[in-house]
């Protein structure tokens, strides 16, 4: 697929190898320098042509030599420069030697810079190459720099951010604006590093595309560029039944609102028809709250049995509001041999054996069990993946994906959708206001909505999750659950670029 490469996202490691070999196949390596030092220096002069004075600080790598051509180009231009070296300069290697020495300004011991009001802070210091924690006293300066609110703009990554994970090794420049090179690292998209980035600029150093193709893993940015081509397509032909058909499982008589939402949603994600297989003592309250949602009796195992003989049941959602415990466990492993997006009490009611809901999907291939948990309910299934320090939220999302062999929706403000087979997704349409009581059960409906319709289960997750985003960003700031599920649409093949 010609546009696929656009989306993938390219981990530091990655991003070295790419370097190696652009400069084996013959391009000018300190051309590419150039241009990359070339863009930071335009960014500084569009973003603050009213900067006092343009401090950069250089690090002992590349990014550093980034640094250097930077403060050349911005004191050309007439820009008061102050140069901070991290180190000794003397000991720079290659491009980065290169463009130190094409510098024609002073340069002083990193140490020495204080920030000033009036100050752009051009932070070189570290990029892709960050190996290690930051030495206490690179960290006391980035704090001083934090504190003082002075604008920085990143050279590749805010010094301190690991490109991998997107986690501050142990602290991070909290940059406005980034200028990364030919594509975004997952750092750039996952919190706290999106936050820590501002706004991010990929500027083309001129890589040829088969370079960076040849290094791209399977790690690529939410979007239907990707997943389109897999939504449910509505011909001429359909009808209610073609469309699929979506059980939603109610709680007791007491919480039975946010199973209401998962069928609504799943209902305005565009499947034939939605039932709420619902307990009989909420079954009044129930019948009386829904009208193009469908209520049904579904009391216990037996129950549950029965109703599925029913083949045309294509899709369920179990855990909004069911309640933890033996009966929700029971019905979960009942449903192991049918598509099932297990979400909220589903998930929280294996906290204690998880193995047994992994042994009974494990047989699945390809997988149709979504996941959609959230911090609190990964750490209980998860526990060891949840506390491992040194993963970063794809390769925990990952690593849960393969020991449940399901898709895992791993929610937060980057939710990431990874698949057992290695895939992953981070999603960046999600605006602030969508975390709100009931939101995850409107994801979880529509998600089962996309299931019900004969979409494989990690695309149904990721344009489930895409959605959900686009719901909220057309209600807009006050939203709540029933304003987002009401404002779902079945995504447009049009839209899907
Ligand atoms: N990709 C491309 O095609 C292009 C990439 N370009 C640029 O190159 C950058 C990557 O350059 P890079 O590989 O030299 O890494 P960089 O971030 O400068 O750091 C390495 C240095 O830091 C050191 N060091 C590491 N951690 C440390 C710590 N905690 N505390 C202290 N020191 C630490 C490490 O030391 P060592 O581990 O070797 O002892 C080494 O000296 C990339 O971000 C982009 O800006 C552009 O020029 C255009 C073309
Ligand atoms: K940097």
């Amino acid at each position: 697929m010609k546009q696929r490469s656009f989306y993938h996202l390219i981990t530091p490691a990655a991003m070295a190898a790419v370097d190696r070999d652009a400069a084996r196949s013959g391009i000018d390596s300190f051309g590419l320098m150039q241009k990359a030092g070339q863009a930071v220096c335009a960014a500084a002069l569009r973003l603050f042509p009213e900067a006092v004075r343009m401090a950069v600080l250089c690090g002992p790598g590349n990014n550093g030599g980034d640094g250097y051509i930077a403060a050349e180009a911005l004191r050309l231009s007439g820009v008061d420069v102050h140069v901070f070296h991290l180190g000794d300069p003397a000991l720079l290697k290659g491009d980065a030697s290169a463009a130190f020495l094409a510098y024609r300004g002073k340069v002083r011991p990193f140490a020495e810079y204080g920030p000033c009001s009036g100050d752009l802070v051009i932070d070189a210091l570290f990029g892709a190459g960050l190996g290690r924690v930051l030495d206490q006293p690179v960290v006391e300066v980035i704090e001083r720099i934090n504190a003082a609110s002075v604008p920085v703009i990143a050279v590749d990554l805010p010094s301190g951010l690991d490109g991998l994970t997107g986690q501050p090794r142990p602290v991070a420049m909290q940059a406005c604006h980034t200028v990364t090179f030919m594509a975004r690292k997952p750092g750039h998209l996952l919190m706290p590093g999106r936050a820590l980035c501002g706004t991010v600029e990929v500027f083309d150093i001129g890589i040829p595309g088969r370079i960076l193709d040849a290094h791209r893993g399977d790690v690529a940015i939410n979007t239907p560029g990707i997943w389109g081509g897999s939504l449910p397509k509505l011909t001429g032909a359909a009808y209610k039944f073609t469309r699929g058909h979506l059980t939603v499982f109610s709680g007791p008589m007491s919480a039975t609102g946010a199973a209401r939402l998962s069928a609504m949603a799943g209902l305005k994600a565009g499947v034939g028809l939605v039932t709420l297989a619902t307990p009989t003592e909420a079954l009044c309250v129930n019948s009386a709250q829904t009208t193009a949602v469908m209520v049904k009796e579904v009391d216990d195992l037996p129950a549950l049995h029965e109703y599925l003989k029913d083949k045309r049941m294509s899709a369920f959602v179990l855990g909004p509001g069911f309640g933890v415990g033996e009966k929700a466990r029971a019905f979960t492993l009942a449903l192991s041999d049918r598509k099932l997006v297990l979400d909220a009490d589903g998930i929280s009611s294996f906290h204690e054996k998880p193995e047994d809901l992994f042994e009974h999907f494990a047989k699945n291939a390809p997988t149709h069990l979504v996941m959609t948990p959230h911090e609190g309910e990964f750490t209980r299934l998860f526990p060891d993946l949840a506390n491992e320090p040194a993963l970063g939220k794809v390769q925990k999302a990952l690593a849960a994906a393969k020991r449940a062999n399901a898709i895992v929706v791993y929610k937060g403000a980057d939710t990431v959708i990874a698949s057992p087979d290695g895939r992953a997704f981070i999603n960046e349409n999600a605006p602030p206001w969508l975390a709100t009581a009931g939101s995850g059960d409107v994801l979880a409906g529509i998600i089962g909505g996309l299931l019900a319709q004969g979409m494989p289960a990690f695309e149904a997750a990721a344009a489930g999750v895409y959605m959900h985003g686009e719901a909220a960003l057309r209600v807009g700031e006050g939203l709540t659950a029933e304003d987002l599920a009401a404002a779902v649409r079945p995504l447009q093949m049009e839209t899907a670029f």
